[in-house]
């Protein structure tokens, strides 16, 4: 099936015209309209009607309409792109086309996500020296510890030592995770200046990671986001289990949008999206992705890809043509989680770095650096690194 597009660029909104082969136009959609809203509030046709056009600084993406006609739902995760430089006039006729972001944010969470399941404690100044090795090399986000109960997770109860003594660079942010009150006091009183919190799709993941139910969860998440909102401290949200739960198997998109929608509502600026045990693939991440952008926009949104099955720089790249601009990653690879029995670490940031580079994405991270940073803290780990491409240099040098 052939999709095609046309585009009218103004400064301000396109005006997207869908149809199929030889069917009439259909206009649906506005930059300043959500699904189904268009500027004339109806569908302007009936039997074309193939899916609404939901604009992006870069991509269109389409999505079935709920009266599109058979055969539409194979567009649910194509994404239709106008560039600016690619402006067309009305009846010029684009071809369906995957754009990807100019820039993406890098988020490294190997300092947490990476040594919190690592059995042997890891020195404190090692984990200083690992971040301030990161700090260099041009990272904007760098997760430094988490403010949780050191009885549920030893290996971070050195979070105030290591908070304290890294080097800040100016260019870096270094959030941390607080479950609760508590550990937000805990954090603040250390000098954080962004937190996350941490939800999840998964009842059960919910209760055996933070001890509580979801609505639970919400209640302290919402004490936590109005103090720090009082304090300007941004809040960052995560939703475990996005696409597989350790404990109940395969998770509802509708459920993981329907999480995400109220960390987002709450006020977190940026949720990601865990795939916490590793077990997604491109068509599952564009399904949970198709859902979740429904509720809340690509732009507050990141993925978060551990990569047990091996699947997570596919996923990644599936969910930058669905528009997402923000990607989670361990130097090395390092990680897991420690009620995810089995769950492999997170993509490195190396490969994800080698993969954005090649396609032309910037980043503003310097990848040689990321990779000694990986090689310090493999050293220090006794450990063989992750990374594919880490392993690669290695060989050839
Ligand atoms: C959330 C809690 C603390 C609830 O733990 P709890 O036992 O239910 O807490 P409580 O409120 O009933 O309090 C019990 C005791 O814990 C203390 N306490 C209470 N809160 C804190 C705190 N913040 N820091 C330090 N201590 C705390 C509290 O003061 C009290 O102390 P006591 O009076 O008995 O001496 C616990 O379940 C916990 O620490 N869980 C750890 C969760 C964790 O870190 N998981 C790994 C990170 S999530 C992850 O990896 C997934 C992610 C984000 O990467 C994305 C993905 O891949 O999916």
């Amino acid at each position: 099936m052939e999709w095609n597009g046309i585009s009218q660029y103004g400064e301000e909104e396109t005006l997207c015209i869908l149809h199929q082969g030889q069917g009439t136009p259909v206009v649906y959609g506005t930059p300043h309209t959500e699904w189904g809203e268009t500027t004339s509030g109806k569908v302007l046709t009936d039997g074309c009607v193939l899916g609404v056009a939901r604009t992006h600084p870069r991509n269109t993406h389409i999505k079935p309409h709920p009266q599109a006609n058979s055969g539409s739902a194979s567009v649910m995760a194509a994404s239709i792109s106008y560039g600016a430089s690619q402006k067309t006039r009305p009846n010029q006729q684009c071809t369906l086309t995957h754009e990807y972001p100019e820039y993406v944010k890098m988020i490294e969470v190997g300092p947490r996500d990476g040594l919190q399941n690592e059995k042997e404690m890891v020195p404190t100044r090692v984990k200083i020296q690992l971040i301030n090795m990161l700090s260099e090399t041009g990272l904007p986000v760098i997760e430094a510890t988490s403010f949780v109960s050191s009885k549920w997770v030893p290996q971070m109860a050195d979070h105030t030592e290591v908070l304290q003594a890294i080097h800040r660079s100016s260019h870096a942010r270094y959030p941390v995770l607080t479950p609760n009150m508590h550990g937000f006091q805990d954090a603040v009183a250390a000098g954080a200046t962004e937190v996350a919190v941490f939800g999840s799709a998964s009842e059960t993941f919910s209760q055996k990671n933070i001890n509580c139910s979801i609505d639970d969860s919400m209640l302290k998440f919402e004490e936590v986001i109005c103090t720090a909102k009082q304090q300007q401290i941004p809040v960052r949200g995560y939703v475990s289990c996005a696409l597989g739960c350790p404990y109940e198997g395969p998770i509802e998109p509708t459920k993981v949008a329907e999480v995400v929608k109220r960390l987002y509502e709450l006020g977190c600026y940026e949720v990601s999206l865990g795939d916490t045990i590793g077990v997604g693939t491109p068509g599952s991440m564009a399904k949970m992705l198709h859902y979740v952008m429904e509720e809340v926009p690509s732009s507050a949104l990141a993925v978060h890809c551990h990569d047990t099955y091996g699947q997570a720089l596919a996923n990644i790249l599936t969910a930058l043509q669905m528009g997402i601009c923000a990607v989670d990653s361990s130097v090395a690879g390092l990680g897991g989680c420690p009620y995810a029995q089995g769950a492999s670490g997170n993509v490195s940031t190396e490969d994800v770095l080698y993969m954005l580079h090649g396609m032309g994405i910037k980043t503003g991270v310097d990848l040689s650096k990321v990779i000694e940073a990986g090689d310090f803290i493999c050293k220090a780990l006794n450990r063989k690194t992750n990374s594919k491409v880490a392993q690669a240099r290695s060989k050839s040098s």
